[in-house]
């Protein structure tokens, strides 16, 4: 008896282990088989999006073949300034088919090398015709192309910020800005890239690839508006718009040397581009306007405030462009800093803020040094927690369906570890990095916790904010000129290991303050011998050091910076700067 017992017992422990085994066999199995077909699926879309935008380029090649215009006159108009374009359209000279033409090609060439477009806008075409019959040319823009970055709502397009998952849905109506400027006479043409979820000043996605920066293929162009700064700085469009929630406008512009304003939030309409960051609004992203030459920057500026903006969005002030104080020649009064206490920029930045003061006292201005207040507290405390306040939540939520991208791994990574991990990795992380504001910043984060620390976040951005004023205004100061990172250009994939450079741009978006980016100079070999000096003590020192190597030739911006809605006074500075250099014959 008691071995039949003994039989069952073996027998249903033998089926248990059964079971168990067969489970834990299975369970992996289906889940890899889901996972096969789930990343097959989204190969997939990537594939069908692939073809459709080279179905649009032949299109678009094919159409601009059966045109016929001569080549070089198409040349001739792509090397044209801003200035002398929109007078040449304005009076007839060009027409509005024959300067699309011209971009479109353009662009096509550029792209082909860098890979900054995304796809080609076919509406194009139907839009320049249409304004060469009117006769009125009113428009600011009358005829001018514009480009886009990809997060632009435009009717039967979608956005997908590098998300596959996001491929194919649709817009039904376009972003209050593109109305404007197609109320503007602008031709928006092209389409442009973009890093994945556009939180990093690298950009390349899994849709799309990387694009090149045009000065050296082995950099980024910057990110997240980094296909606009490539394209333009190639020459492959004048005008083009971007979005900035830390620095996504003036990175780019600075690595690629052209021109880029963050405007200041409420300024423009946001109404219809895309964002992982809108439910967030501490620290929010704005948008504004890239170009090549700072009378396409003022100009774009200038087109973008008009009522019809704010028949549109009622919840924008009207606040028309003031010519009063962009032409004022009242004298000003700028602070300046090299080092913001956290990050020293690198020689070749420091150069340019020194040109950029000179070229601003000779034009009559007083120019005195400022030492913005606790930047490293205001990166990780501020900037970092806020940003990432929900734990990163919204973000690792858009990833974990889809195919993250390599410039994300690092970001995606940190924000993954737990925070309990963190702090018992603490010491450790200190040791290795020398850094323990970089430490604090992986804490950062895991963003707020409560509802209550939600609003002590809130508090203490307000009160960041009046100290910061208080400073400014106790100085009387008009602007602020400074580095826009505290580095130039770096090679593909190396932003995540010095991301700490960005405090320069980021304070602003904090603080919610305009700021321009103004491409004043190019490395120079006495530059990079300096770098022998520049400390590389801890780990955001030595990757800022070792991604300077070999950056002679690579463009250097300045960053102007003024109070909220004062964009026409830093416009004001950019030019005073730009007169000032050429009246000592430097630009
Ligand atoms: C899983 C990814 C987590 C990302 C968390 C991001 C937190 C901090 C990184 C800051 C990087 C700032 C880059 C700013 C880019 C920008 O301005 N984008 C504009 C978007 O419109």
């Amino acid at each position: 008896m008691s071995r039949v017992l003994q039989m069952v017992e073996e027998s249903s422990y033998l089926t248990i282990a059964k079971v168990a085994a067969i489970t834990l066999v299975a369970i992996p199995v289906g889940l890899s088989i889901q996972r096969y077909f789930w990343r097959r699926d989204l190969r997939q879309k990537v594939w069908q999006r692939q073809t459709e935008c080279q179905v649009a380029f032949k299109k678009l090649n094919d159409d601009l073949n059966s045109l016929n215009f001569d080549q070089e006159k198409l040349q001739a108009i792509c090397d044209l300034p801003t200035s002398e374009l929109k007078e040449g359209l304005q009076s007839g000279k060009y027409s509005a088919l024959e300067v699309l033409a011209a971009y479109q090609t353009k662009a096509q060439n550029v792209t082909k090398r860098l890979n900054c477009v995304t796809e080609p806008i076919l509406e194009a075409e139907a839009d320049a015709k249409s304004l060469d019959e009117d006769t009125e040319k009113e428009g600011l823009l009358h005829g001018i192309p514009v480009s886009l970055k990809e997060n632009y709502q435009l009717k039967g397009y979608d956005c997908t910020m590098g998300l596959v998952n996001l491929i194919g849905k649709l817009w039904e109506d376009d972003a209050v800005l593109i109305k404007v400027l197609k109320r503007q006479g602008a031709i928006p043409f092209v389409r442009t890239n973009i890093p994945q979820i556009m939180m990093t000043y690298e950009c390349s996605n899994p849709i799309y690839g990387r694009t090149d920066n045009p000065f050296d293929a082995s950099r980024t162009p910057g990110g997240s508006t980094g296909g606009e700064a490539a394209l333009i700085a190639a020459g492959g469009s004048l005008i083009g718009f971007g979005s900035d929630i830390g620095g996504s406008i003036r990175v780019p512009s600075h690595f690629c040397g052209c021109y880029g304003l963050k405007t200041t939030l409420g300024r423009f309409s946001r109404k219809g581009t895309t964002s992982l960051s809108q439910g967030q609004t501490l620290v929010s992203g704005t948008i504004g306007p890239m170009a090549r030459d700072l009378d396409g920057l003022v100009l774009a500026t200038k087109a973008i405030l008009c009522d019809y903006m704010y028949e549109l969005d009622r919840s924008i002030p009207p606040l028309s462009f003031r010519d009063e104080i962009f032409q004022s020649k009242r004298p000003l009064k700028i602070g300046y800093y090299v080092n913001d206490g956290y990050l020293q920029s690198v020689p070749a930045c420091q150069r340019a803020v020194m040109m950029a003061k000179t070229a601003l006292e000779a034009q009559g201005h007083t120019v005195i040094s400022f030492d913005p207040p606790d930047v490293p507290w205001m990166w990780t405390e501020l900037y970092m927690k806020t940003v990432a306040g929900d734990g990163c939540r919204t973000f690792l939520e858009a990833l974990q369906k889809d195919i993250p991208d390599d410039c994300v791994h690092m970001l995606l990574f940190s924000s993954k570890v737990p925070r309990w991990l963190i702090w018992c990795l603490k010491a450790i992380i200190g040791i290795s990095t020398q850094d323990p504001v970089q430490t604090q910043s992986m804490t950062s984060l895991k963003g707020c916790r409560s509802v209550y620390e939600w609003w002590q976040q809130a508090k203490a951005v307000e009160a960041y904010k009046d100290k910061f004023l208080k400073k400014w205004s106790d100085l009387g100061l008009d602007g602020v000129i400074c580095p826009v990172l505290a580095c130039v250009a770096v090679p593909h994939g190396s932003v995540s290991s010095l991301l700490g450079a960005g405090t320069y741009s980021m304070l602003y978006n904090v603080l919610n303050y305009p700021a321009g980016s103004l491409p004043l100079t190019k490395v120079t070999s006495e530059d990079v011998q300096q770098l022998e000096n520049y400390p590389d003590r801890r780990f955001f020192e030595k990757n800022i050091k070792k991604a300077s190597e070999g950056s002679i030739g690579l463009p250097v911006n300045v960053q102007c910076v003024s109070l909220p809605f004062q964009e026409e006074l830093v416009l004001r500075v950019m030019k005073e700067i730009e007169t000032g250099l050429k009246s000592m014959g430097d630009h």
